[in-house]
């Protein structure tokens, strides 16, 4: 199920903290330990606790580590994130932390971000808590987050490179790089480490007070330490996020809110019975998403595709080419990208080190869904998926999916523009009437939304038709 959450992290925020906070909300450890052994197998083991903070009651995470290799480089996590059997949306956001946190360490530093070295068990640690914290997002189907500004503390702490200044300069240079709020409250202690801030940035597209919630869990993560006058908890709100069609706050619209992103948590955007298709096809939806823009003109043009897929396997909507004309008369290219907020993270960072931009262009849209459902049609034994989408009540289109019409051609040895004939004609078969989808149809029933509509033949049932739709592509 979807869900918006809201940290409170008026205590600060480590890695740590979260992953006992989202615990505590209701992720499983088993799955939490189950992504941490699929990148460092056998290293890590993780465990909670019950403990009690300034009188609170609170998850402690604890996280077991092998003695293992005394560094790791960026490059080297890089490398076992890529390599991990992980869930992609996982992979890609805790890539993302990581990378966040190489750049600030690197800038610190002064070395090639590839270069930085996470230190000792320090490593595995960051690997685990980054990996787990991840998993727990994505498990707990967090689809927006919001953060308090980070409450960064003061004072001094020992590190690997001896007795540095609380806020340590990570956290400064992480903030700074995302222009994140900060103070340093009251407290004479390191209250945000930069795995704790590095996830933070990652994951919460807003900072400020609790949004508009329907609360269905709450989280508290506990700190090592128990401090006096204030309890060392992370806390977590998890809620359906209430949506309006206008985009602001209000009851209106909240079932459709909780629809988006269900089924996007579930990477089953296209499912059998799309977006208003329980109500046979009323109003479009409308939805929040983001538009990444970049404007480039020196990127090896045979990289376009590798960008293009790797922006879809990461959880774009879409992504687009659009050629322009550049300062100086340069030929290049605008790339779009439409997404969920919650992909939006992850998906600037493929933007930004994929192409050769040097910045981008963010802003919100908002995504208008027609209902649609699938059917299935057989071309001499072939199965072809039809999309059909309704707009109030209303068949307004039919189109073969491209990938089954191409398949069916190969493997029937016909051209593909037969095919796709072929296949649009059984579509038009398949409505009520109208060769112009424009009959006013009833809303399909379970068996219509869900099942196969087998013509001329009995081919084999698509998977995507009647559960696990592959991913959207399109709005
Ligand atoms: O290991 C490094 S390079 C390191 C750098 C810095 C800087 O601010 S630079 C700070 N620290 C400290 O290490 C511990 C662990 O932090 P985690 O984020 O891994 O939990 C913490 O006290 C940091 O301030 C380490
Ligand atoms: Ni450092």
């Amino acid at each position: 199920m979807a869900a918006a959450a809201w940290f409170d992290c008026s205590s600060g925020a480590s890695g740590d903290m979260l992953m006992g906070a989202l615990l505590d909300a209701g992720a499983s450890l088993e799955t939490l330990q189950r992504a941490v052994d699929a990148v460092v197998p056998g290293a890590v083991r993780l465990r909670t606790e019950r403990v009690v903070r300034g009188g609170l009651a609170a998850t402690k995470a604890h996280v077991d580590t092998e003695p293992g290799p005394a560094h790791r480089t960026w490059r080297s996590v890089r490398a076992l994130l890529a390599d991990a059997p992980l869930a992609a949306p996982v992979r890609d956001t805790a890539l993302s932390v990581f990378a966040r946190l190489a750049r600030a360490e690197a800038a610190v530093h002064g070395v090639p971000a590839d270069d930085v070295h996470f230190h000792e068990v320090g490593a595995l640690d960051a690997i685990a808590d980054v990996t787990a914290v991840c998993a727990a997002h994505h498990e707990l189907g967090i689809t927006e987050a919001t953060s308090t500004p980070l409450v960064l503390g003061q004072g001094r702490v020992t590190a690997a490179h001896g007795s540095i200044p609380v806020p340590v300069p990570a956290v400064l240079r992480l903030a700074a790089d995302h222009g994140a709020p900060v103070r340093s409250g009251d407290q004479p202690f390191e209250m945000c480490t930069p795995t704790g801030a590095a996830l933070l940035l990652t994951l919460c597209g807003s900072w400020g007070a609790m949004p508009l919630l329907r609360v269905r869990g709450v989280g508290m993560g506990a700190g090592t330490r128990d401090l006096p006058h204030s309890p060392n908890v992370v806390r977590v709100v998890l809620g359906r996020p209430v949506t309006t069609a206008g985009g602001g706050n209000g009851a209106a619209a909240d079932g459709q809110a909780e629809g988006e992103a269900g089924r996007e948590a579930q990477g089953d955007a296209d499912g059998p019975v799309g977006p208003g298709g329980g109500e046979g096809g009323g109003e479009p939806r409308l939805t929040d998403a983001v538009v990444v823009d970049a404007n480039v003109d020196d990127l090896d043009p045979r990289v376009w595709p590798y960008v293009l897929s790797r922006l879809l396997a990461s959880g774009a909507a879409d992504a687009w080419l659009t050629p322009i004309v550049m300062k100086k008369g340069r030929p290049a290219h605008t790339l779009s990208v439409l997404c969920p907020p919650s992909r939006l993270a992850a998906l600037r960072d493929v933007v930004l080190t994929e192409t050769s931009t040097l910045g981008l262009r963010e802003y919100r849209v908002g995504k208008h869904e027609l209902a649609r459902h699938f059917a299935t049609v057989s071309l001499d034994g072939r199965p072809v998926r039809i999309k059909f989408a309704r707009h109030r009540g209303r068949l307004v289109n039919g189109q073969p999916e491209y990938e089954d019409v191409a398949a069916a051609a190969a493997a029937l040895g016909i051209p593909l523009k037969t095919a796709l004939a072929r296949a649009s004609a059984k579509a038009q078969e398949l409505a009520p009437s109208s060769a112009a989808w424009s009959a006013a149809i009833p809303a399909p029933s379970p068996a219509e939304d869900g099942g196969e509509h087998v013509q001329g033949g009995t081919g084999p049932a698509i998977p995507g038709t009647a559960a696990g739709a592959p991913p959207a592509r399109h709005p």
